[in-house]
């Protein structure tokens, strides 16, 4: 199936403070290639023939053509990052201009969350029908405490919180106006520039265990094993 008004943003302009090396954790390699070329297909099997537009850091711009080189990896259409998240993700929300008639979505997809498929993607996709946005979460495991300023903490209910991922997808109109607003400390998603904007009606629909981010080193081999489990169920 064809989405031509699919607009869709993979962020991978960071730095990798918490990953420590000096090659960010975007262009580590997992299973072969570098983390990023699994992030751009996969969204690329997921959603034939909408655009992409890829934001990267200028700093690691040669970097990236090298690596093309060496994979003959075609890149999407690249985007200048900022110094925050929230940054990079309105670089490319300023590039998207549609037309009077036209209903857009935007997805926007973190470039360290190299494990979606196609099955998620889908299904934040459908979440639009009823919402401004739809994002993909999953319950949280460990026990939960509020830490209060004075040192002391108290457990909360873990049954009414999810843990958010990406991608998440927005109406196109909605999410370009929620980028138009100013920036807050607090933007740590899309969704969150959303509400801030007023636009509360989020689908929440089932994310993935396996679509980590890259956060850390170990993660690249936790992403391995995933890996390797999807193609020995595959066979
Ligand atoms: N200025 C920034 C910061 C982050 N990102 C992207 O946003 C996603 C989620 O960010 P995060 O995991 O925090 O990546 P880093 O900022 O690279 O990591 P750290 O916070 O450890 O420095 C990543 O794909 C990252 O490349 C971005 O495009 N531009
Ligand atoms: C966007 C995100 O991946 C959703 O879980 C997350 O908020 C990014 O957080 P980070 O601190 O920028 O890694």
């Amino acid at each position: 199936m064809k989405h031509r008004n699919i607009h869709n943003i993979i962020v991978a302009a960071g730095s990798g403070t918490r990953f420590g090396s000096g090659c960010p954790k975007q262009f580590q390699p997992l299973a072969g290639r570098p983390v990023l070329m699994h992030t751009i297909d996969r969204m690329r099997q997921a959603l034939p023939g909408s655009s992409i537009l890829l934001v990267l850091g200028e700093p690691h711009l040669k970097l990236w053509h090298m690596l093309c080189d060496k994979f003959g990896f075609c890149s999407p259409t690249i985007i200048a990052g900022g110094s925050t998240r929230w940054q990079s993700v309105k670089n490319a929300i300023d590039t998207i201009k549609l037309s009077p008639e036209e209903e857009g979505i935007i997805t926007v997809h973190d470039g360290a969350r190299p494990l979606i498929d196609s099955a998620l993607v889908a299904r934040i996709i459908d979440g639009l029908q009823l919402a401004s946005g739809s994002i993909p979460a999953t319950p949280v495991t460990d026990s939960l405490r509020i830490l209060e300023n004075d040192g002391s903490s108290h457990p909360i209910d873990r049954s009414i919180i999810r843990a958010v991922q990406t991608p998440q997808a927005f109406d196109a109109r909605k999410l370009i106006k929620a980028y138009s607003l100013p920036y807050k400390d607090s933007f740590t998603d899309d969704a969150s520039v959303m509400a801030a904007a007023g636009y509360t009606d989020i689908a929440l629909v089932d994310g993935s265990l396996s679509n980590i981010k890259i956060t850390m080193p170990a993660d690249i081999d936790i992403a391995a094993i995933y890996m390797a489990h999807e193609t020995s169920t595959l066979a």
